[in-house]
């Protein structure tokens, strides 16, 4: 009796407890700390929470949906949720945003550059490289990539872009028309650009081991999207307890990959410094001698020699610049050729555009020839607009946060920005869904909020690589319209999209190319 007493009395306590806590954390999505508001206006106000699909908050909402549905849903959640709101999952709170209002005060925060926890999955594959690292070590490796991306630099890789280029219409020498596989043969294109003009090294030798590498990226990309929509595989140590099986071959070929790239390259430069020695020529400048080419990896080669960085550090940027470099501008290219494809009035006008400035032989194609092309720039920004590379990203706040729209954020928030629904969002863009070059020109453009488009993101953490990406994308649809008409091939509305790291497509996208007469 007495002891039934004191346990009813103890429940009580702490249902009462509970209750009481459950103001300042939401105690069913396992004691995710609550989102406040700066003069206790009601949350709804600002941004309304999502309704979960179990009484756990939104912790199981992704439970057991695949890569595409996992897309579909959070679209779906976006268009009706209206605005951007909050989520509560797993012990952490979500501010999750689909409009450009606020998206400025969280990128030039100067203290929210930490990464996500989903960055956390991507720690395997690429470690804390610059993409996925923080504070200290992130500022550091900034500094010392930056110098990389310099206008001089980018110079040299137009060439590497121009040749690369060549290469690929060479495939079709002969041939006055050609049905292609863009998803099968572009990312082949962007990957030898990347290890040619950020490494240094020519794949030619080594296309089959290319090939290995991006189909192993690819079974990263999926085990990413395991661990994202399991809530349970979001903790490292029941992750690699029970669902990392699988992981270690794939990650061994891509960090194989890398390590020849970089041994290879570690030989050049020290035959060259030889070839150097012995022909006793000055050089202090960036470049190892005045014939060949600098590339970016020679940079945290030279700065491991100055103990800035040891051969652990190397290897993360390498696959990160590896990962980053190929991966993004592919998905770029793929689009962009499938609008020049879908849209013929539009391709007319790069097309003309083209011929205007760049000679019949390309021997003017160069990066004053391609800043002439006002009408292909606005029409790579459409592309990206619609098909932005990187539809999702996020960081974590490190303590609590006041945003300046009066949110309070908790220590260890997750904010996810939604890059693709702000890209389609009807608040900054009249008619989304149709594609639009001209809503980049400048007169078209002046009134358009700062953030409403954000594909290579903004402020201190954004992408390093953006010029080299539209001079990559740019050339090589220039090289391609010089000598193809493009046509269609697909239907974008039988198109589904996957979830990944970067914008995944389910269907082969093929286009048509006829070579002009
Ligand atoms: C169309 C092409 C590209 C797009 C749309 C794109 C987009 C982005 C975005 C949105 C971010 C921010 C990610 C985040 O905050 O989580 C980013 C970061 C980054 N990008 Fe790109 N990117 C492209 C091409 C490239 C290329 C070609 C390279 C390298 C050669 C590159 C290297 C990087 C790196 C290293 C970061 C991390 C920067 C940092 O945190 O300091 N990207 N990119």
């Amino acid at each position: 009796m007495g002891l039934g007493l004191l346990l009813l009395i103890g429940l009580g306590t702490l249902i009462f407890w509970l209750y009481r806590i459950n103001k300042e954390y939401y105690v069913l999505a396992f004691f995710a700390k609550r989102v406040r508001t700066k003069d206790g206006r009601p949350l709804n106000s600002i941004a309304p929470v999502a309704e979960g699909s179990t009484i756990f908050g939104n912790s199981f909402d992704l439970y057991g949906r695949n890569e595409s549905e996992v897309f579909s849903d959070m679209r779906v959640r976006a268009k009706k949720m209206g605005r951007s709101y909050i989520e509560y999952a797993m012990g952490t709170s979500i501010y999750c945003i689909i409009d450009a209002d606020t998206i400025d005060v969280v990128l030039n925060d100067q203290n929210l550059i930490t990464k996500g926890l989903v960055y956390e999955f991507l720690h395997p594959a690429l470690h804390t490289g610059l993409l996925t690292s923080t504070g200290q070590k992130w500022h550091s490796r900034r500094k010392m990539l930056t110098p990389t991306f310099h206008f001089n630099i980018l110079g040299q890789f137009a060439d590497i872009f121009k040749a690369e280029s060549l290469k690929f219409v060479q495939q079709f020498e002969g041939k006055a028309e050609a049905s292609i596989s863009l998803s099968e043969l572009i990312p082949r294109f962007t990957l030898n650009s990347i290890c040619e003009t950020a490494m240094g090294i020519k794949l030619d030798d080594m296309a089959a081991k290319g090939d290995r590498y991006r189909h192993s990226f690819s079974m990263i990309e999926k085990i990413f999207i395991k661990r994202m929509s399991n809530p349970i595989y979001w903790n490292d140590h029941l992750y690699n307890l029970f669902g990392s099986s699988e992981d270690k071959r794939f990650l061994k070929e891509v960090h194989d990959f890398s390590s020849e790239i970089i041994a290879k390259r570690r030989k050049l430069l020290e035959e060259a410094e030889k070839e150097k020695q012995s022909s006793q020529e000055a050089d202090d400048d960036i470049y190892i001698n005045k014939k060949q080419r600098f590339a970016m990896l020679d940079t945290l080669i030279f700065a491991e020699k100055d103990g800035l960085i040891d051969h652990a550090g190397i290897c993360e940027e390498v696959d990160t610049l590896m990962f980053e470099g190929f991966d993004t501008t592919s998905i770029g290219l793929i689009f962009g050729l499938m609008n020049m494809s879908l849209h013929q009035d539009k391709q007319e006008l790069c097309y003309q555009e083209i011929s205007e400035h760049i000679a019949d032989d390309f021997s003017n194609l160069d990066l004053n020839q391609i800043s002439k092309l006002k009408y292909l720039e606005c029409f790579v920004k459409e592309t990206v607009r619609l098909f932005p590379s990187v539809p999702i990203m996020s960081r974590e706040t490190v303590k609590e946060t006041e945003l300046a729209n009066g949110l309070i954020l908790p220590p260890g928030a997750q904010i996810v920005m939604h890059i693709y629904e702000i890209h389609r969002n009807p608040k900054y863009w009249s008619s989304p869904l149709e594609f639009q070059p001209e809503r980049f020109l400048p007169e078209n453009s002046k009134d358009r909020h700062t953030y409403a488009y954000i594909p290579f993101s903004a402020g201190q953490r954004n992408c390093i690589g953006q010029k080299f990406a539209m001079l990559e994308m740019k050339t090589l649809l220039i090289v391609i319209l010089k000598k193809f008409n493009v046509l269609p091939l697909v239907d974008p509305k039988d198109f589904v999209f996957n979830t990944g790291i970067t914008l995944r497509c389910k269907n082969n996208i093929k286009v048509k190319l006829v070579r002009r007469s």
